[in-house]
């Protein structure tokens, strides 16, 4: 193929997207008896379906042309290479040595130029945080009181949370060495919920925060490390405490013991930090052995995507789909449904992976985006989905393109659920695909008794349109080691997005606005506070708030 230039190759995709029918997707499949075959991929463990989408081969041909007239492998090879790929925060993004064999020789580059030699960094880290787990199990590490750990809570937000939390829940079965708890919110509910369930004489509590300066989690530390003191006393309770993070100077001034400090480096992206020591609470909820299977998932994906050709590389067929859906067809929302409930917070998961990453409005250089980016991306554990919001998915205006992930084979004994689920799963998407014609409502209502009238009364409201796209990833079921190859398939994913969509992947700007006015906001709402300077709806709204708290204005 010539190179082609990115602005040809996107003018040549939207073109191709513009075309008459180019979202009939029923058509492509009774033109082509071999579509299914064309437009699924088998690698790794996974089976990735693409067929139910109106990409074609002209289509692939143009997405393909378009990541390389973009160069997403070249990226891809500088991002491993350990080159400062995060440009806006001038740091280098290596979360692929987190999950890779000790020794793998990954680098960092340095601002002056040097390098950093990252996988000895993680392996040392690898080695204490398996130390301690193994500790902990084995009742070598014990309580102020002398008893075993049986709870581990984990206290963070954000990448600190959401990545170890889903990973738990889908990791966790019932001969699980210790039970994990997360606390996120600031709302201090959701301790209150977790508070009862808790005896402090057992509980080990892990600050998981890179910055260890986030105010939520550091407000939920504080409020539980009183929690310990009150039962443990001040020695005692530094006896509980771990800290996850990179701020070495913060955790000591918190009263984290030095040797129960857990670090890694700024190469790591909250959101895709739950490989690192940020993924503690699962080592400990979940065993060694099976957080060691995560990483080894993860890294068979990571190699993967580093040496499969463009046309057949899962991250990079799932970034162009969404490119597809995005840019060609309009369609900027996104479903995350998995057909397994151990997956339940995979879809808030990806929420913040997708659109903390693709959430940007310039590119690289700072210039407007030509195209749209980041989709809205939710999603809800099948089958609870589908009495819930699937209605607007089948005969909403718009179509949302929908990622459905299907498991063979359940770890629990009950087949005939399993079976169910399944069903449900794949007709979910054959139903999206298929829709049901004017005829064949008719001819059902009146083969029911109904009369014409209520035919042709109710035959609009019955109609579905079909043609609606999906994709599917089947794994022949979820352990540790398929669910770390899942998670660093969407990794790439958001990756090869960033490269196309031209904007950086790796920072989040968009949340400091909030977290600036939220500290100037904090002292009008203490007693002695007044209303500052605001739009009028926001000091309409602190002073009603200070008038139902009883504070004079
Ligand atoms: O781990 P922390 O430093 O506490 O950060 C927690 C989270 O908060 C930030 O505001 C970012 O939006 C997230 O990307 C990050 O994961």
């Amino acid at each position: 193929m010539t190179p082609v230039a990115p602005d040809a190759a996107w003018n040549r995709l939207l073109a191709l997207a513009q075309r008459p029918g180019a979202t009939a997707i029923r058509s492509l499949f009774s033109r082509d008896a071999a579509r299914f075959e064309k437009f699924h991929w088998q690698a790794c463990d996974m089976l990735l379906d693409l067929s139910k989408t109106a990409i074609d081969d002209a289509a692939m041909q143009a997405l393909l042309g378009l990541a390389e007239a973009t160069g997403v492998m070249a990226a891809r090879d500088a991002m491993a290479a350990g080159e400062r790929v995060n440009n806006t925060e001038d740091r280098a993004v290596l979360h692929m040595a987190l999950r890779a064999p000790p020794g793998a020789g990954f680098k960092a580059r340095r601002a002056d130029g040097g390098v950093d030699d990252a996988s000895a960094d993680v392996d040392a880290t690898m080695a204490a945080m398996e130390r301690f787990t193994r500790a902990v199990h084995a009742g070598e590490i014990r309580s102020a009181t002398g008893e075993t750990f049986t709870d581990v809570i984990n206290i963070g937000i954000g990448g600190s949370d959401l990545g170890p939390f889903m990973a738990s829940r889908a990791m966790w079965h019932e001969g699980s060495p210790m039970r994990p708890l997360y606390l996120a919110n600031a709302d201090a509910h959701n301790w209150e919920l977790i508070r009862p369930r808790l005896n402090p004489g057992r509980t080990l509590v892990l600050i998981a925060s890179k910055t260890f300066t986030t105010a939520e989690t550091m407000a939920n530390a504080r409020v539980v490390r009183g929690w310990l003191e009150q039962t443990l006393g001040t020695e005692g309770m530094r006896q509980h405490l771990v800290a996850l993070s990179t701020n070495h100077k913060a955790t000591a001034e918190f009263g984290v013991p030095s040797d129960r400090v857990f670090g890694f480096h700024d190469w790591v992206g909250g959101r895709f930090s739950l490989w690192s020591a940020i993924g503690l609470s699962i080592a400990l909820g979940c065993g060694w052995d099976d957080f060691i299977r995560l990483l080894a998932g993860a890294r068979a994906m990571d190699e993967h995507f580093l040496s499969a050709p463009p046309a057949a590389n899962l991250p990079l067929l799932l970034a162009l789909t969404t490119v597809w859906h995005v840019n060609g067809l309009g369609l900027d929302n996104h479903a995350i449904l998995p057909y397994d409930h151990r997956l339940s917070r995979f879809p808030a998961h990806l929420q913040q992976l997708e659109m903390e990453s693709l959430g940007k409005r310039v590119t690289k250089g700072g210039l407007p985006v030509k195209h749209l980016t980041g989709p809205v991306i939710f999603g809800e554990p099948g089958t609870n989905a589908q009495h819930s919001f699937m209605q607007l998915l089948h005969q909403g205006t718009t179509p949302v393109p929908a990622d459905f992930v299907l498991i063979a084979n359940p770890s629990h004994p009950y087949a005939g659920n399993h079976r169910l689920l399944l069903a449900n799963g794949l007709a979910q998407a054959e139903a999206l695909l298929r829709g049901r014609g004017e005829d064949e409502v008719r001819a059902e209502m009146t083969a029911a008794g109904k009369s014409a009238e209520d035919v042709e009364r109710l035959l609009p409201h019955r109609v579905f349109p079909g043609d609606r796209p999906s994709t599917t990833l089947l794994l022949p079921r979820l352990d540790p080691q398929m669910l770390g190859q899942i998670v660093a398939l969407y990794e790439h994913k958001v990756f090869c997005l960033g490269v196309l969509w031209d904007v950086d992947a790796f920072d989040q700007w968009g949340v400091e606005l909030g977290k600036q006015l939220s500290t100037s906001i904090l002292p009008e709402l203490l007693p002695e506070g007044r209303v500052g300077a605001h739009d009028p709806s926001t000091a309409g709204l602190i002073g009603q708030l200070r008038a139902w708290q009883g504070l004079d204005n």
